[in-house]
């Protein structure tokens, strides 16, 4: 009697595997097989019954003795993890000459074939729950130090009920591992090619990201992009680099037009990937969005599966009665249906809990704060002080605001809404911030701007502005030099953030408007849309010139203008320390009179006005019920159903009565 039959031990032949709740050397007479189910490229896969359970049971091909060490390699790592979107290893034979894998059997087969053998066609349900399947898998693989390196439908296993279970181990390696140049681990396979028969190269190759391809360095990060290929062949039902759903005519396809090499070459040095699932077929824009961050070809920019289970968690497919309700007019006083149950309604305020940076810059931009030029002017009566004649026309505001992150990964967008500010009635602000290369600027401004206006009762409301702008940046860029030299070299020198500001400073029927850079701000009068901001990029002219002749540096870079060696967009800014002072903290003033005939006033950066004309901002204002919060949430919803990728913030402003159930169509 050998060794294996005397009961079942914990611990492969050689003794470098061994597991707490997996046998390793299931003696021959526990299982029989019964047929066969796949031959894969380095193994076949059988349908057996290990001790009266259906199992399936996988028989690596071990040739060579670089085989033999990767199956313990294989089993190694196998035999330390268990999650429940991992395909469960019920048992393993690690004893010659019968090697065998015994897994769970996964009734569906694998995702692959399901798509294009089967024409299985998964709901957008199905698709966002495999979706969060995998991601967890990967999640909790990478968190175990493990980087899987085949991720791809065919490795994926459906269960009864189309739940997903990641398998295939055989190229899985330790993180650690992976240091050692890549062309190393790929000849750990063995095989003359790197790791893949012909056939198999061609079904892989798709999924492996351009690092792999390059035979660069690879990390966790090319699991990432394995996973946005494979959700999105789920939401497309193709075959990468094909217009076809079946296999058979994919390889031919894909054959014709690339041979192995060109699409290397165009995957890896032109950044060529499969057809995007397309918003316009009810993909959520989120989705899309994340798979195009998933493939980017710097595998610094992909996303880790912590983010892409948050980002996927968020997500809830939109309901097909939704609509419906929308179009009944009495449903009328339950407006919110239209939003409520949306899926762009859960990112949406799902995002408006998005953590904030570490830096408190907020707590200390209100404590050093100490405006320099407070004393250089004088006006009288000051502007916070009521005005005592009645026969000015004084609007009555209702004010709401709303910011998401929308398909971008973080919130650098700020803004604040203060009604009668350091409690004068008749004096309201407004500010949107818009930042960029971190959100430490907008934070820093929303908060300096309006504290610096309150303590400015002694300028005019034109320099209180002016100053406000000016002086945030000072203070600004000054807090940004110590938070540089205390971190000491950590990228400290790449570091400047910036924003671009709207400020709007309401007092009694005076508007005034200070702007600098691209966030914009409109007011609606007698129907028609006035815009009180311009926007400075480097596609304006004015701009450009002003920027040549303070010094700066404009130049056409990919698709725009753009300012210096940082190739900023906007020309005016609070923070971007390296490019001052061509990039200004200037803001440029606008200011008017109201009178009834002035409706409301919409202030928002600029993820909103890449895809609402101002003349369409109005026309969504009226369509909606008059609810500034509300209106708010419209339209930016309406951006991101446009394809707006980025950040939104949009506040509304009502400058005459408004009830709440009114609505004009
Ligand atoms: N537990 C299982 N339940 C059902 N089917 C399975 C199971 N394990 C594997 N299969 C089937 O066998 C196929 C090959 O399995 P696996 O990917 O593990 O083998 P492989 O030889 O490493 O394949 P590859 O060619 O991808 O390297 C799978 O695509 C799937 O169709
Ligand atoms: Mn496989
Ligand atoms: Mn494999």
């Amino acid at each position: 009697m050998g060794k294996e039959e005397e009961g079942m031990p914990n611990t492969c032949v050689r003794g470098c595997c061994s597991s707490t709740h997996i046998p390793l050397a299931i003696p021959k007479t526990h299982f029989n097989i019964t047929k066969e189910i796949a031959r894969g490229a380095e193994s076949v896969v059988y349908e057996a019954r290990l001790e009266g359970k259906l199992v399936a049971a996988k028989k690596p091909k071990l040739s060579t003795s670089a085989d033999l060490d990767r199956f313990h390699e294989e089993l190694q790592i196998l035999s330390k993890v268990e999650h429940p979107n991992v395909a469960t290893l019920v048992g393993v034979r690690a004893y010659p000459p019968d090697y065998f894998f015994f897994y769970h059997l996964y009734e569906n087969g694998n995702l692959g074939d399901a798509l294009h053998e089967a024409d299985w066609r998964p709901t957008l349900q199905q698709i966002l729950t495999i979706a969060i399947q995998l991601a967890k898998a990967l999640q909790y693989l990478h968190k175990e130090g493990i980087v899987h390196r085949d991720v791809k439908p065919a490795n994926i296993l459906l269960d009864s009920n189309w739940g997903a279970h990641l398998g295939d181990f055989g190229l899985a390696i330790r993180a650690v591992d992976l240091k050692k140049p890549s062309e190393q681990n790929w000849k750990s396979t063995g095989k003359p090619t790197g790791g893949f028969h012909k056939k198999n190269m061609v079904g892989t190759l798709l999924y492996m990201a351009p690092e792999i391809l390059r035979k660069d360095v690879q990390s966790e990060k090319s699991d990432v992009y394995g996973f946005g290929i494979t959700i999105n062949e789920l939401l497309t039902g193709v075959v990468p680099y094909t217009d076809r759903k079946t296999a058979a005519q994919a390889h031919t396809v894909l054959e014709m037009n690339y041979s192995e090499q060109q699409l290397s070459a165009a995957v890896t040095s032109q950044g060529l990937r499969p057809v995007l699932a397309d918003p316009e077929s009810g993909v959520p824009p989120v989705l899309a969005s994340l798979i195009q961050q998933c493939w980017e070809g710097d595998a610094s920019l992909r996303p880790s599966f912590d983010k892409i289970v948050e980002t996927l968690d968020a997500i809830i497919i939109p309901q097909p009665h939704v609509k419906t309700l929308l179009n009944n007019h009495e449903q009328q006083q339950t407006v919110p249906v239209d939003l409520q149950n949306n899926a762009l309604d859960a990112i949406l305020s799902y995002n408006l809990q998005q953590k904030r940076t570490e830096v408190n810059w907020a707590a200390r931009a209100a404590k050093d704060w100490e405006p320099t030029s407070t004393q250089l002017f004088s006006v009288s009566p000051s502007w916070l002080t009521p005005s005592m004649d009645n026969s000015v026309y004084c609007p009555t505001l209702s004010m709401g605001s709303f910011a998401t992150k929308g398909a971008r990964q973080t919130m650098e967008d700020t803004h604040f809404v203060i009604f009668q500010l350091g409690g004068a009635d008749h004096v309201s602000v407004f500010g949107v911030f818009d930042g960029h290369r971190g959100p430490e600027a907008a934070e820093f401004a929303a908060l300096a701007i309006p504290s610096f206006l309150s303590k400015s009762a002694a300028l005019s409301p034109q320099e209180a502005l002016m100053a406000a702008f000016t002086e945030t940046d000072i203070v600004f860029r000054r807090e940004l030099e110590m938070q540089r030299s205390q971190k000491k070299g950590t990228s400290g020198a790449q570091w400047h953030p910036g924003c671009t500001a709207t400020t709007a400073l309401l007092t009694g029927n005076k508007l005034f408007v200070a702007n600098a850079g691209d966030c914009r701000t409109v007011l609606c009068r007698n129907g028609k849309a006035i815009q009180l901001s311009k926007d400075h990029t480097a596609s304006c002219i004015e701009e450009r010139e002003r920027i040549i002749s303070a010094g700066g540096h404009v130049s056409w870079q990919v698709d725009t203008w753009r300012v210096g060696a940082a190739a900023l967009e906007v020309t005016r800014s609070i923070g971007d320390d390296d490019l001052k002072p061509f990039v200004t903290a200037e803001p440029e003033l606008q200011e008017c009179v109201l009178s009834a005939d002035d409706e409301f006033l919409v202030i928002a950066s600029d993820g909103l006005w890449e895809k609402l004309t101002n003349n369409d901002v109005v026309a969504l204002v009226k369509d909606t019920v008059k609810e500034p919060s509300m209106v708010s949430k419209r339209l930016a919803t309406e951006s991101v159903e446009r394809g707006s990728r980025d950040n939104i913030t949009v506040i509304v402003v009502f400058l005459t009565p408004v009830s709440t159930v009114e609505r004009v169509y």
